[in-house]
């Protein structure tokens, strides 16, 4: 007897999503500094990537770059999705003397979309308040930026991120120099933005936040030298070779 078997059919492998940034050939730098080489890259959307290296080899830039305020020298970025990158800046960079407080700092995240002399409309207020409520600072809405711990800085500036309602949020070292339980509230808290959707790229000197994201980039001299998963880029050598305490 002969058993006859229907060939089944191959399952449909599904599509992978496209990119949410596409980086393809990118020289970028400043007036007679060159600094990113051709870089080649993808950002995978609804995840976290880590961009690594040491001092200097380029990850401001490049996050400069995907943000939109350096303009390439060579090379495309192409975005897979409409709304522009809300760009949290390195922490030193925006100075704590500044007079204004915590709600000022998040409602500055409307500006792109108002202007900043329009007056706020209830939907901007509405962006502004649940931005603040995501990032535990309510209660510090009165307080004057200058008073605020690194911490609580730090969730400030990312809420003012947030509060442009965009999908895609590039943070430039978001955990530099703040204590651990700090650095976790907000590693826990980039975590669930991109479970909800949000695409996120980190410039991270912080190993275990590197090891933690979906996807590092590891930058030398404005190089590229290794993209993929943290457990594929963050090996011993790689650790060694850039001069990170591994
Ligand atoms: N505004 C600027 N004008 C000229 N050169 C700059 C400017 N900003 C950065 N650079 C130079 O570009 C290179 C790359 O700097 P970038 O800030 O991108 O590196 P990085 O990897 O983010 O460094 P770090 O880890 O220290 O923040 C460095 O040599 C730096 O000195």
């Amino acid at each position: 007897m002969t058993i006859m078997f229907n060939k089944a059919s191959p399952l449909p492998v599904p599509a992978a999503p496209a990119p949410r940034v596409l980086v393809s050939g990118l020289d970028a730098g400043y007036p007679g500094r060159p600094v990113l080489r051709h870089v080649d890259t993808e950002i995978r959307p609804f995840t976290i990537t880590a961009v690594v290296g040491p001092n200097g080899s380029g990850k401001s830039t490049l996050l400069g770059v995907m943000a939109g305020v350096i303009r390439p020298s060579a090379g495309e970025i192409t975005y897979g999705g409409s709304a522009a990158p809300a760009f949290v800046p390195q922490r030193g960079a925006v100075g704590d003397t500044l007079p204004l407080t915590v709600r000022q700092t998040v409602e500055m995240g409307r500006w792109a979309e108002r202007g900043p002399w329009r007056r706020l409309t209830r939907r901007d207020h509405a962006a502004v308040g649940t931005a603040m409520e995501r990032l535990g600072i309510t209660a510090l809405a009165a307080r004057q930026l200058g008073e605020l711990s690194g911490g609580q800085r730090q969730r400030a500036l990312i809420a003012q991120g947030l509060a442009q309602g965009s999908d895609l949020l590039l943070l430039d070292e978001p955990t530099t120099g703040l204590d651990p339980e700090a650095g976790e509230r907000i590693a826990v808290l980039l975590t669930a933005l991109a479970a909800d959707g949000v695409t996120v790229v980190q410039a991270t000197h912080d190993l275990a936040a590197a090891r933690a994201a979906d996807d590092c980039l590891l930058l030398q001299d404005g190089r590229l030298v290794s993209q993929g998963r943290p457990d594929v880029v963050l090996t011993t050598s790689a650790l060694t070779g850039i001069r990170y305490p591994a």
